[in-house]
């Protein structure tokens, strides 16, 4: 895939697979095309060449309901909770476009079960205690994990995280990290993270791809890219 913006090559003959199940961590020096990558990969921009398909189907054009009915969940990098709403009614708005059918809307219970699966997701990633606060009283790291609980609402294969690690301290970090790789454990669930934090992505991710000036430098496992010269290079340089 390559992305180029006038005579800006954001991304430039970018190809890579993620296996199901896999913690793939993408990373790179700022400008490095990340960000472009994963706007791509969600429909959200037009590829100069080439496509995502994920599961055999392209992303090219999606809508990001149609993204959740693909099977595809996404975390912002800037949080998408609402500060007003309760933790709870928040995950259940994240889940309500996502249980769309009439007959299910008329015949099935009244939420459509969306309540006890905002609850399950709410104890998953520790917030019960929080439950019924508005959730712009809560740390910036508890958001982050309100936000990711929104992201696995619609049960996805696979998740789109989106700096997670951005702006949450130490504890939350550990406690973060850990309930990824449980529910990645438990659900099979597959990951591709855009992350600056690397003691976060090395110790969180199975593969690493290394990008710089929208080109793939490196790639493997975490032990592998933290002692190629290449990716040192391309930080120190960067
Ligand atoms: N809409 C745009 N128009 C023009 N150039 C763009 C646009 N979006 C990104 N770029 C350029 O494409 C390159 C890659 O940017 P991108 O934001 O994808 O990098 P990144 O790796 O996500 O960076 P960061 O880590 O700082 O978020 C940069 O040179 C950037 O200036």
């Amino acid at each position: 895939m390559s992305k180029h913006f006038g005579g800006i090559r954001a991304v430039n003959n970018v190809s890579f697979d993620v296996k199901r199940g896999e913690i793939l961590g993408l990373i790179g020096p700022n400008g490095s095309g990340k960000s472009t990558l994963f706007n791509c990969i969600l429909g959200q921009l037009k590829p100069t060449s080439g496509h995502c398909e994920i599961k055999g189907r392209s992303t090219d054009g999606v809508r990001p309901a149609d993204l959740s009915l693909m099977g595809v969940g996404r975390t912002f990098q800037q949080l998408s909770v609402f500060p007003k709403m309760t933790v709870l009614d928040n995950v259940i708005l994240a889940g309500q476009e996502h249980v769309g059918t009439m007959f299910s809307r008329l015949f099935g219970p009244s939420d459509a079960g969306l309540t006890e699966k905002a609850e399950q997701l709410i104890e998953f990633f520790r917030l019960t205690p929080y439950r019924d606060t508005e959730a712009g009283s809560l740390s910036y790291g508890q958001q982050k994990l309100v936000d990711a609980a929104m992201a696995f609402m619609a049960g996805p294969d696979i998740v789109l995280l989106d700096e997670p690690a951005g702006g949450v301290n130490l504890t939350m970090l550990a406690h973060l990290k850990e309930r990824l790789q449980t529910y990645n454990r438990e659900h099979g669930t597959t990951f591709v993270v855009i992350e600056h934090n690397m003691e976060f992505v090395m110790s969180l991710c199975t593969r690493i791809i290394v990008l710089a000036q929208g080109e793939i430098i490196a790639e493997g496992k975490p032990e592998e890219i933290r002692s190629n010269q290449t990716v040192i290079d391309a930080y120190l340089g960067g």
